[in-house]
Parts: structure tokens; sequence; C-alpha cells
């Protein structure tokens, strides 16, 4: 498996810069470096609700100038004299610190302080440029815009900026036994299946990877025109189309021979429990096709380890940022290998004192059983093996819902 994630991490590149008012910047990584405009704070700012005094500090002083948060430029203070000032607002010259209301007397505009003050020069004034200097990178290329990215932007008063573009995922159930969930006959013809993979798969883009946009792409018959018709018409619109069944070793599996005639395919088989017949191939480096096994665990599994390393790096991350986080967890309770090949384990992960994280099995890990992905946090990493690993044995996991700054 490890071979095949980094085959799709190499022969994918990120998509082309685009220019996107900052509004819109959520979810997008950025694809040059942003630079402050200007410093932070532009001015002298007080930290506290006080006075500006100057230093060495004399009493009774006369308070002449009063400045508040959002005031325009403040008048001088001069020996004998302070200011009012309100947190934020511009300090005035000839101010050297600033003294909290509470150490201070004020009738009449006469000033005295209630105790002996040993004042620093500058205490409780921030200086020009103290939180951000003009010129200073804020943001580099690569960073991952959340919410607090976005607050940076605004607080640098930029209102657009260069991001990379946010990759199309189609979503393409195959199947002739296949039927919408959102389209049922009254009663369910013999051998139907309602498609449960195009809405796992669609909510996963926007739970797992909500810097890409998803489209739901149907069900197209097992047919190999339509499937050709079908995946010509959706590589036109989509970045990675996604399809599902149909890509094993049946009569009507006709992924696999649609793919080699109008794609590059890479790999068509991993050796890996569940996802055994997932097939990756290209038709540039901006443009691919993952064909995900029908079973809906397998499609799941598939989903966070080959879908979520193309999307990232379509979405501007780098080979190694592309593949996730694994963290070390413990296992809860023994568990059996699979003699032929490593299986992704689902489990539910508790942080347990002085063992930390804590794997629990979701139980039969059937690739039909879709409860096998209810509530699980993360896909322990088994290799493959005889007997079990025992209750407390430290395995690598892939987290499920991962933290974006980190490598997405
Ligand atoms: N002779 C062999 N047979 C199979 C092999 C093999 O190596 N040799 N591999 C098995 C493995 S492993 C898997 S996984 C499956 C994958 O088969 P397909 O990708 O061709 O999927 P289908 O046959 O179309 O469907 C499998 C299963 O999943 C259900 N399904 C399909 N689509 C959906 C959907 N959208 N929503 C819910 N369920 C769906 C379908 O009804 C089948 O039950 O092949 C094995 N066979
Ligand atoms: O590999 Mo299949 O995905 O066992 O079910």
């Amino acid at each position: 498996m490890e071979e095949a994630l980094d085959k799709i991490a190499a022969t994918l590149a990120s998509l082309p810069p685009v220019t996107v008012p900052s509004t819109n910047a959520l979810h997008h990584i950025l694809a040059a470096d942003v630079h402050a405009p200007r410093p932070q704070p532009p001015f002298r700012a007080s930290i506290k609700d006080g006075y500006a005094v100057s230093l060495p500090l004399s009493q009774p002083l006369k308070v002449t100038v009063s400045s508040h948060a959002g005031a325009s430029a403040p008048t001088a203070i001069t020996a004998g004299t302070a200011a009012y000032v309100t947190t934020g607002a511009p300090v005035p010259q000839g101010a050297d610190a600033v003294v909290m209301v509470e150490n201070c007397l004020c009738e009449n505009d006469i000033l005295t302080f209630t105790e002996q003050l040993s004042l620093q020069n500058g205490q409780d004034i921030r200086q020009i440029g103290c939180d951000v200097a003009e010129g200073e990178l804020v943001l580099a290329k690569g960073t991952y815009l959340g919410a607090a990215e976005i607050g940076i932007l605004a607080s640098c008063g930029i209102t657009s900026l260069q991001v990379f573009d946010r990759p199309v995922i189609g979503v393409l159930s195959s199947g002739d036994e296949i039927l919408d969930v959102g389209n049922l006959p009254e009663s369910m013809p013999y051998g139907a299946i309602i498609d449960s993979n195009r809405p796992m798969l669609l909510a996963s883009i926007q739970e797992a990877l909500p810097f890409c946009k998803p489209i739901d792409l149907g069900i197209v018959p097992d047919t190999e025109h339509s499937v050709r018709q079908a995946l010509l018409a959706a590589s036109e619109k989509c970045h990675i189309v996604i399809t599902t069944g149909g890509v094993s070793m049946g009569r009507r599996d006709f992924i696999k021979p649609v793919l080699e005639n109008i794609a590059t395919v890479h790999f068509g088989r991993v050796l890996m429990k569940p996802g055994k017949p997932l097939t990756y191939a290209t038709l540039s480096q901006h443009r691919c096709f993952l064909a995900l096994p029908g079973n809906p665990v397998s499609c799941f599994v598939c989903f966070h380890l080959a879908v979520a390393v193309a999307a990232r790096r379509l979405a501007g991350r780098n080979v190694n940022q592309a593949k996730g986080i694994s963290i070390d967890v413990s296992l809860g309770h023994d568990i059996k290998l699979d003699k032929q090949r490593p299986e992704y384990h689902r489990v539910t992960l508790q942080h347990v004192h002085e063992r930390g994280f804590v794997g629990t099995s979701t139980g039969k890990q059937a690739s039909s059983r879709l409860l096998s992905t209810r509530s699980a946090d993360a896909l322990l990493m088994l290799p493959k093996g005889d007997g079990v690993l025992p209750d407390g044995t430290k395995v690598k996991a892939l987290l499920l819902n991962h933290y974006m700054h980190s490598g997405l």
C-alpha cells in the first residue's frame, strides 16, 4: 500500500494558483508567501485603561489629554502633565509608560497615585510593530488556511491572495443492482442494493477533505459503453473521479478495461485488506481516476488512504504531507492478524492515563459490514502475519479526520 500511495503522490502535482478574495480563502492552501503590509500595532498603543505619563514619575500631574481607542493622534504630553488613555488607544508623544486606573486617583483633572510606583520605560505600552513588524512573513506558502489564518489576513488588511485551486472530486457509483436512496421504488426488486457508497463518499469529502469540491455523478449501469461515456464526461469536469464497484474480476466489471483504454493505469490491485482491487489511473498530473471496490467498507478505507493522498497533493501539499498523519496507538484488546494481507482495522480511540491513545475495534471487519466504520477515529495499520497481536501492543494508526495544519 505504501508503494501505491507513493505512486499517487508522485504522479500528481499542485493545481495552478488562483487569486481569491480572502473572504473565500477558508480551506485553501496558500500558493505564495504573505507579508504584512503595515506594522501592528500601527501606533504606540496602551495595554491598560489608565494614564500615560512621562518618566521619571512625579506627582501630582495635570491631565491635559484624553485618548480613546479609535481617536485621532493625541496631543503630546509634557513634564507635569498626563493623558487619560483607554486600552488600545494611541499613547501620546512624550509618554513613557501607562499607569492603570486601579493605581490612580484623579479629581478635577489632578492625578495622584495610590501607591509607590516603580515604572519601567515602555511599561504597559505596545510599541509599533511589536505584534507584527512591517514586511514580516505572516503566512508562508503551503499554509492551510483555517479560521485563525483568515483572522490574520483580515488583521493585516489583506483582501485577496494566491491559493492553490480546490480539487473537484466527482463520485460515481456503478452497478445494475444499485438504487439511489432518494429514489427508491415502492417495493425493492430482487437483488437490488441501496447505494450507500456515493452518499458516504460525498460526505467524506466534506468531512475529511473540506478543501475539495464534491460533485455527485450519480449511478452508471454495468455496460462498457455507459461506463466509458460516464468516465470521459466526468474527467472533463473533475480533477479526481472516484468510481465504486465493477473493478474486480467479474464479467461485468468494466471499470478497469475502460480505464486502460482512456488513461494510464498505474496499478490495478493492492496488497491490502480491505480494498484489494483498488485501481489508479491518470490523464495528467492534475487529473486522475480512483476506482474503488464496491464493498462499502473497502470504499471507506480506500477513500481515507488513496483519495485523501490524491486530493491533498492536488490541493498543494508536498509528497510527504499528502500522506496524512499516523500516531502510536495501544491495542485495547487482542487482535487477530490476517495471514495474507496487511489490514486497515477500524478503531475508536480513547485517551487513557499512562497508556496514551487506546484503540478499540469497531467489531467484525467484513468489507460488506458498514457498521465497522461507525464512529471510527482511525485505521490501525496491522501487518500481515500469523496469530494475534496482544492487548497493549503499540501499533501505528492513520487518523481519519486529522489536523489540517500539521500536514492536512
Ligand atoms: N474472483 C475474484 N473475485 C473477487 C476478488 C478477487 O480477487 N477475485 N476480489 C474481491 C474483493 S477483495 C472485492 S473488494 C470485491 C470488489 O468487487 P467490485 O469492485 O467489482 O464491486 P462489485 O462486485 O460491483 O460489488 C461488490 C459488493 O459491493 C456492493 N456494492 C457495490 N456498489 C455499491 C454501492 N454503491 N453501495 C453499496 N453497496 C455496493 C455490491 O452489491 C456487492 O455486494 O470483489 C471480490 N471478488
Ligand atoms: O479487499 Mo476486498 O476490499 O476484501 O473486500
